[in-house]
């Protein structure tokens, strides 16, 4: 379901690039979709201008989530980078970029992840940045481990980092997942795969990227969030 509401410059994205909200093999979105038609609410100021979440709000470790604590977080480091951009390719500066992800071993910090991989205390796997004049984001972390999720017989998640975004209004929010280049569980898994357009699919993925890597270091994989028009990064949430 997408909810189309008539705003002047607006491009949808084609059919095919957002999960439905009920997707059979995704099973606890049958529980959480709803089940009546949505209401249409009005934009007024509040919904078309804002949100402004920069500034102070952004610690000074909040970009790099392997030295958030006494000790270095364990795993591989990576460094998770890109541009946020609007249709028509333009950057969009200014915009709160939030991550949050599973550790090393694919577990989250968190109280409701009982998976019995080890915890790392020197990892809480929480983020956030805002864009810069161009649009850009960086991040420095480490390489989330894929975990078993229940949904169906041997289910994994592939690795993946969470994110969320505000545009330049609070109707734009956008909620994704980065995935890695090449993964083997691709194939098996539902949340993935409920992106209806294999295109669309593609767009989820990180690339690796060596020239963003730092020498001795860490890797580089480099992710472009595009926030409406025809290129759209696939949003898990209803949205505009
Ligand atoms: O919606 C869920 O149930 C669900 C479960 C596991 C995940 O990794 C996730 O991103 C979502």
């Amino acid at each position: 379901m997408t909810l189309s509401l008539p705003v002047a410059g607006y491009r949808p994205a084609p059919d095919g690039t957002h999960p439905p909200l009920d997707f059979a093999g995704y099973r606890s979105t049958g529980l959480r979709a709803p089940s009546q038609a949505p209401i249409v609410v009005r934009h007024r100021l509040t919904e078309v201008t804002g949100p402004l979440l920069a500034g102070d709000r952004i610690g000074p470790s909040d970009h790099d989530l392997t030295t958030q604590h006494a000790g270095e977080a364990l795993g591989q480091r990576i460094i998770v980078f890109g541009r946020v951009l609007d249709s028509d390719g333009r950057a969009v500066p200014d915009t709160l970029v939030e991550i949050w992800q599973a550790n090393a071993a694919g577990r989250y910090a968190h109280a409701r992840d009982n998976w019995p991989a080890p915890l790392d205390p020197n990892f809480t796997g929480g983020g956030r940045v805002v864009t810069d004049a161009r649009g850009n984001y960086s991040f420095t972390t480490i390489k989330p481990g894929a975990y078993p999720w229940g949904n169906h017989h041997n289910a994994w998640r592939p690795a993946h980092i969470h994110f969320s975004l505000f545009g330049r209004a609070f109707t734009q929010r956008l909620v994704t997942q980065m995935y890695f280049p090449d993964d083997p569980l691709f194939a098996q898994d539902p949340i993935f795969n409920s992106v209806p357009d294999p295109k669309a699919r593609q767009r989820m993925i990180s690339t690796f990227d060596l020239d963003a890597t730092r020498p001795d270091r860490a890797l580089a994989f480099r992710f472009d969030i595009v926030l409406r028009g025809r290129e759209q990064t696939p949003f898990e949430e209803p949205h505009e």
